[in-house]
């Protein structure tokens, strides 16, 4: 659940810092060298996902794939409307195209069939509410404490639904309706600081919730241990893809919710955690990508890698010559 906050302080646009210096005003000369040779140092730490490519993909022969993707920031741009979050065909192609040689699943902090709608691509996992509500084939499913089994089927009744904060959702709508009515009067922009005192004290009548905050965003969410790097882990089990030493889990995402995913990643000792970031950050991230566009870049490269990888794998066994 989460409410839109209207402040000016707003993710950089992709492109922004890609002017160079001598188009920069002169007065800000000096912060703009800062920046980039901060950025610069800080790329050491985290090389970029398209010029180590051809390493990690030399690392990868022989291993299992698994891309998971965040969408806001990652797969769209940050803009000031959610509701017009949209992802360019390009994009949308270029997913299509990697979901054909791996499996995908696109894990947000939005809700399923929200981020569904802008996606829409049936190839792929969904897990929306940052992980909390995942569409999966029917599996048994696994959490380290035993909770949180319940997978039921969805309104199609074709496909899984795992809702681990399934048991939440009376005190979400009994919350919704309380934040409406209390909101219904506030006006728009200028009013966020009077919205969040709202938020908050209706929230401090629900002591299993907690608030957290986004790029622009107040979050109302239960408190349970379950978050994106849960929602990776669960993925991995139902492609049966769990235990498998040979797995190389590929997860881009732009956002603090996404460090619970690179996270597990690192704890598994195996994949590639890509943060998508224009200007440097603390993150668990190896890899980076500047921006969507650069996700873009990255996404094709994986998808044509693979596809020649696979043909010339078939010409040598027809062949008999190596690859
Ligand atoms: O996990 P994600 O897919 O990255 O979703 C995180 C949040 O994304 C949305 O908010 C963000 O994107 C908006 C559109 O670009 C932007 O206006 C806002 O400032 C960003 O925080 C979405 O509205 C949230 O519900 C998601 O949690």
């Amino acid at each position: 659940m989460g409410f839109q906050r209207s402040s000016n302080r707003q993710k950089e646009q992709p492109g922004i810092s890609d002017v160079s210096s001598n188009e920069r005003a002169p007065n800000s000369c000096q912060g703009a060298v800062s920046d980039d040779a901060n950025y610069s140092s800080w790329m050491v730490e985290h090389p970029s996902a398209l010029t180590s490519f051809d390493q990690m993909m030399k690392d990868a022969k022989g291993k299992k794939i698994v891309v998971f993707l965040d969408y806001d920031g990652t797969l769209s741009p940050i803009v000031n409307d959610p509701d017009r979050a949209f992802m360019s065909d390009e994009m949308r192609a270029s997913v299509r195209e990697v979901a054909k040689y791996f499996p995908t699943a696109i894990i947000s902090g939005r809700s399923r069939d929200k981020v569904k709608g802008f996606v829409q691509l049936s190839n792929i996992y969904y897990a929306g509410s940052h992980g909390m509500d995942i569409m999966a084939p029917p599996r048994p499913a696994r959490s380290s404490d035993g909770k949180y089994h319940t997978v039921s089927l969805d309104r199609k009744s074709n496909e899984a639904v795992f809702q681990p904060a399934q048991t939440f959702l009376p005190s979400i709508q009994k919350i919704l309706k309380e934040l409406e009515e209390a909101i219904m009067k506030i006006q728009g922009a200028r009013d966020y600081g009077m919205l969040e005192e709202k938020v908050k004290s209706i929230m401090k009548h629900y002591p299993d919730f907690g608030l957290g905050w986004g790029k622009k965003v107040m979050e109302i969410r239960p408190s349970i241990e379950w978050n994106k790097g849960n929602a990776l882990e669960y993925l991995l089990d139902t492609l049966a893809l769990g235990n498998c030493t040979d797995v190389l889990p590929v997860y881009i995402g732009d956002d603090q919710t996404d460090e619970d995913a690179f996270k597990v990643i690192r704890k598994r000792g195996q994949g590639y955690p890509i943060v998508v970031a224009s200007s440097p950050k603390d993150t668990k991230a190896s890899y980076s990508l500047h921006d969507p566009s650069e996700v873009l870049a990255f996404l094709l490269r994986l998808a044509r890698w693979r596809k020649a990888s696979s043909s010339s794998r078939s010409l040598s066994q027809i062949w008999g010559v190596g690859s």
